[in-house]
């Protein structure tokens, strides 16, 4: 039994992810004290419970603690991982829905079923594109392209827009499990080949989506980039609006969001994706600071060593190197000064 600190470092819903994945993995029984102790609501919420059950179900582990608000939890898991057809539901956690962030928990499964021999389908529902954490979009155009590039063979569909707070997103993630995971090295970015941009609303006027179109397009060709913008009014139980920006360079992939909300106009909310864009493109790294922390895992659970240059070392990447290490699977050694981020597996 591997006992986890959950108020370790930034004492937030990474360490319990990483830990359930790592632990369905592994097939280690794990106990988690203090979930979420640095937040202001601690404990499991919707999102989180609904990782912890996702994680569960796929290699059929015991749970004590699995209750909204809890800040402890056992994980026991009973087989090694199974691959299938699953679906997981964040309104399931908590009746009347929630935007729990549903891309988390898909990041909680995709590689436990990535290793794993056969084919599975995930379809996930909740939220989908929710500020403080990966977008669908990110997701399809950052963080699946990049693992791919490790021999991680998974392909994600977005099929409803989810935003805050009313959620009702829908994806469809589909694993062909067994491969190895090969090591990353990136340490230069190379230059930029093209910065795609999806400037979306649903249930509003398709007049917004082309008015944030429109600015993020001003203001990058303003920078001196060719960015190809697309408007579109798209499905979702409810109104959100957002643009998301995928930038690629010769050797890496990042993107940023910027999201709507009453009273915010348009433009405000192309300024605020632009603006993250261009900061990153200015450090000239090649991976993002949420990249950054997302690789560990994969990295983690590669053949080979891994190495890569990041825009910004985050409490989040440090917490989750040092969960990783619990495990005793891998030596991570973060660089501050040059932000670079060594995996070598044990
Ligand atoms: N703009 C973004 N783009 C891509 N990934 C993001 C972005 N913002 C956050 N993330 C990722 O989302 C994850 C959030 O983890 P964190 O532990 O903060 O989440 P949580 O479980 O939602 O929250 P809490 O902090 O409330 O416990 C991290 O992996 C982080 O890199």
């Amino acid at each position: 039994m591997i006992e986890i600190d959950g108020s370790y470092g930034e004492g937030g819903g990474q360490v319990l992810r990483t830990s359930l994945s790592l632990a369905a993995i592994t097939g280690e029984a794990i106990t988690i004290a203090g979930i979420r102790a640095k937040r202001k609501r601690p404990g499991l919420a919707a999102q989180h419970l609904t990782a912890v059950r996702a994680a569960a179900k796929i290699c059929q582990a015991q749970l004590r603690g699995d209750t909204l608000g809890s800040m402890r939890l056992e994980f026991i898991p009973s087989s090694a991982v199974q691959p299938g057809q699953y679906t997981f539901d964040v309104t399931e956690a908590q009746q009347g829905g929630s935007a729990g962030a549903m891309t988390l928990v898909l990041q909680t499964v995709l590689l436990p079923l990535a290793l794993t021999a056969g084919e599975s389908q995930v379809i996930l529902k909740g939220g989908t594109h929710v500020p403080f954490s990966p977008t669908m979009t990110y997701i399809e155009q950052v963080y699946l392209p990049m693992l791919r590039r490790m021999g991680v063979k998974a392909t994600a569909k977005l099929r409803a827009w989810g935003w805050y707070p009313q959620g009702g997103g829908e994806m469809q993630i589909k694993v062909n499990g067994g491969g190895t995971i090969k090591g990353i090295t990136l340490l230069e970015r190379g230059s930029l080949h093209q910065v795609r941009g999806l400037a979306v609303v649903t249930e509003l006027a398709s007049h917004i989506a082309q008015r944030m179109a429109n600015r993020t397009e001003n203001l990058l060709r303003q920078a001196g980039l060719k960015p190809a913008i697309e408007a579109l009014r798209e499905k979702g139980i409810a109104p959100g609006a957002g643009v998301f920006l995928t930038a690629e360079y010769k050797n890496s992939l990042t993107g940023f969001g910027g999201f709507g909300r009453l009273r915010l106009p348009a433009e405000k909310v192309a300024d605020i994706a632009c603006r993250q864009l261009l900061h990153f493109h200015h450090t000239g790294a090649p991976v993002d600071e949420h990249l950054a922390d997302q690789l560990l895992l994969p990295a983690t659970l590669a053949s080979g060593a891994s190495q890569y240059r990041a825009s910004e070392i985050s409490s989040h990447l440090t917490t989750n190197a040092a969960i990783i290490e619990r495990f005793g699977i891998a030596k991570i050694t973060v660089d501050e000064t040059e932000k670079i981020i060594a995996i070598a597996p044990v």
